[in-house]
């Protein structure tokens, strides 16, 4: 893990609780609720048979053709495992967090870093809405992290020996973490609302993370995109103030910032913007040099640009990007 805040993961005026005594996460008591909605336990058959049929396939290719080669608004924010974020506590209750970059620098990553942060290291019930991604790959993306086995062993199907016994000492706390994943394929404001009262009710609720702000359907349709747009943003807020629990939402940038000599983004470079940046609480605007330049002196770095933060100082956090473990992690931890 990289993460490093044990105890029940909010952070409190004394810091972190490190007591060394805290529980160990139980066998999940969660349960299917719906077609596309279970707790990681229940994904966990699933997601393996997919995983030995990508291996079986491959060994089929690979047999006919040769191998190929902590200060403001700290109490009860709930850990995201990043220093910076941790010191001015950003994912309070009640507040709407917004990750947002360009395409492929890894918002899904920081997004699934937090719902592992809070789910697998502090044992908080955490409900994750995948709108861009299945549950096989969401399901190895936090394996991938956790056990620290490369993305590609498992998608192409060449885990190696210690591959398998990594993921198998990493495996139980993985799926008995109280991890809720949804996959719907098509997903409106109202069901969201629906389903995230019905979870919070059944199983208390801490964290709520959405991938893919602009794939929710809004309540109603609009000729305005951004009013459609800024319509989910209010839902969003709305959501985390009735529940009074974090929300965590990606979102996408337009192409502004590649305009730019530096291509670092900006508040403004927000899709549909206007009521999207008015709602969030803190909208996280991540940027790594070597998406654009894979030789850059700043290779593997990434930063975090906090750029609007309602409850205190607005910065940029540097942390280390593991595109093959699909996570992000402290710039200090090997
Ligand atoms: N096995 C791997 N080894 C190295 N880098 C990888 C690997 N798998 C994925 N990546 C990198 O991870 C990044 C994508 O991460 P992520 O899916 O979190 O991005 P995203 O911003 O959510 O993307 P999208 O635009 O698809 O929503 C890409 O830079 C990709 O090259």
């Amino acid at each position: 893990m990289t993460t490093d805040t044990p105890g029940d993961g909010t952070l409190s005026e004394d810091g972190p609780d490190a007591s060394p005594t805290s529980p160990q996460p139980e066998a999940a008591p969660f349960f299917r609720v719906a077609g596309d909605t279970a707790a990681m336990a229940d994904w966990l058959e699933e997601a393996l048979d997919d995983i030995e049929a990508i291996g079986q396939r491959n060994f089929a290719v690979a047999s006919a053709q040769p191998p190929r080669s902590e200060g403001w608004g700290r109490l009860d924010a709930i850990a995201t495992g990043f220093e910076g974020l941790d010191a001015v506590g950003i994912l309070h209750p009640g507040s709407l967090t917004i990750i947002a970059s360009r395409p492929q620098v890894g918002r899904t990553t920081l997004m699934s870093d937090f719902c592992r942060a809070a789910a697998i290291k502090n044992n908080l019930p955490t409900a994750v809405f995948s709108l861009e991604e299945d549950q096989t790959r969401f399901f190895t993306r936090l394996l991938s992290a956790e056990a620290r086995v490369a993305r590609h062993h498992i998608h192409c199907g060449v885990m190696t020996d210690e591959d398998w016994t990594r993921l198998a000492r990493r495996m139980p706390e993985v799926v008995g973490a109280p991890l809720i994943l949804s996959v719907p394929a098509r997903l409106t404001m109202a069901e969201l609302s629906e389903r995230c009262h019905k979870l919070a009710g059944e199983h208390g609720l801490r964290l709520i993370a959405i991938d893919g702000l602009q794939a929710i359907k809004p309540h109603r349709y609009s000729d305005l995109r951004e009013r459609e747009v800024g319509d989910v943003a209010r839902g969003l807020k709305t959501l985390a103030r009735e529940l009074d629990i974090p929300v965590v939402v990606t979102s996408h940038l337009n192409r502004s910032a590649e305009t730019r000599y530096n291509r670092v983004p900006m508040l403004d470079d927000l899709r549909e913007s206007g009521a999207v940046t008015y709602e969030a609480d803190t909208i996280i605007l991540l940027h790594r040099e070597d998406a654009y330049e894979k030789d850059s002196p700043r290779a593997g770095e990434a930063d975090l640009i906090v750029a609007k933060n309602r409850q205190g100082p607005t910065f940029t956090e540097t942390i280390a990007f593991q595109g093959h473990y699909g996570r992000f992690v402290r710039m200090m931890t090997t």
